[in-house]
Order: structure tokens, then sequence, then C-alpha cells
């Protein structure tokens, strides 16, 4: 099984998305906005970077856009819907919502590795509505019900 991915023209030589280390679990995503002109991000602002890449996930399973650490830590650069969630029937290219929620103007270069991508399989199970549920010893019990 491999994952297909298409390279728009804006994303002409960018290095499509690729696991850095042998055991890494995410392929790390690059920014494809125009040379020269990278996208400023002020304190609280968000965008939607795009990729360059348009993906053919396989059926079953389904792409998890999700933050690095890195820009996290040094700069409180996050991905708002963190995990992003790409459909394996979206043939549109894959965007990152970032967001700035550090203290200090950010600039997304072109070719910088803003976000990593989780290849997860997916179960999409027939939903039944009913009347009446099991029951279980924690009941609703929820949000912190055993304690700390
Ligand atoms: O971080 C993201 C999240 C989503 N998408 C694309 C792929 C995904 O398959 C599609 C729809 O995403 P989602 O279901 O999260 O958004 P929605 O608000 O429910 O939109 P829709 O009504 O199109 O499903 O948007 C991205 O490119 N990046
Ligand atoms: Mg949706």
């Amino acid at each position: 099984m491999t994952l297909k991915l298409k390279r728009l023209e804006h994303a002409d030589g960018i290095e499509p998305p690729a696991y850095e280390t042998t055991g890494s679990a995410g392929m790390d995503i690059r920014a494809a906005v125009a040379a020269g002109e990278p996208l400023t991000l002020a304190p609280g602002e968000r965008a939607l970077v795009p990729t360059g890449f348009i993906f053919e996930i396989p059926e079953g399973y389904e792409a998890q856009i999700r933050p690095r650490s890195g820009l996290a830590f040094k700069h409180g650069i996050t991905c708002l819907n963190t995990p992003g969630t790409i459909d394996s029937d979206y043939r549109g290219e894959v965007k990152v919502l970032l967001v700035n929620l550090g203290d200090k103007d950010f600039s997304i270069e072109r070719d910088m590795r803003i976000a990593q991508v989780i290849i997860a399989p997916v179960t999409q199970m027939p939903v039944t509505v009913v009347d009446d549920l099991t029951d279980t010893a924690r009941g609703a019990g929820g949000f912190g019900s055993t304690g700390v």
C-alpha cells in the first residue's frame, strides 16, 4: 500500500512529506507559500497554509495533521484544529491551519516544515438509535469522577 501524492504547480521544488527518521510516526509536511513572500502570523492570528500536495489515501485510512512540538515550544505555533482530518476521498490541496499562540510575529517561509502527517486506520461504524443502553459500573461518572 502506498500514499499517492499529486504535486501542484506552486509546490514545484518542494520536498514531498517525508519521515525524518526511520522510526518517525509522522511525515513532516512543508509550506508551499510563494518564495520571498513569507506568511507572517501576528500573535493570535491564524492562517490556512498551502502545502502544494493532494493526497490519495487508501480507503480505510485517514491522515491526521498534527503540530510539530519544536514550533509549538519555541514559537507558540500550533495547528488550531489539531488533529486535522484528511478524509480518504478528499481530492483538494492539503492545507494546514496554523495559529500563533506566542507573543511575537512568526514568519512561515516557503519549504518550512510546518506540521506532521500521521496515517492511521479508521473504522466507519453503522449507527443504531435505541431506547436503552447496557448498564456499567462507571455509569455517567466522568470528568474526574475516579479522583486525582
Ligand atoms: O487541517 C485540515 C483539515 C481538513 N482539510 C481538508 C481535508 C478534509 O478531508 C476536508 C474536510 O475537513 P473536515 O471534515 O475537518 O472539515 P469540515 O468543516 O467538516 O468540512 P467538510 O464539510 O468539507 O467536511 O478538509 C485540510 O486540508 N486540512
Ligand atoms: Mg467534515
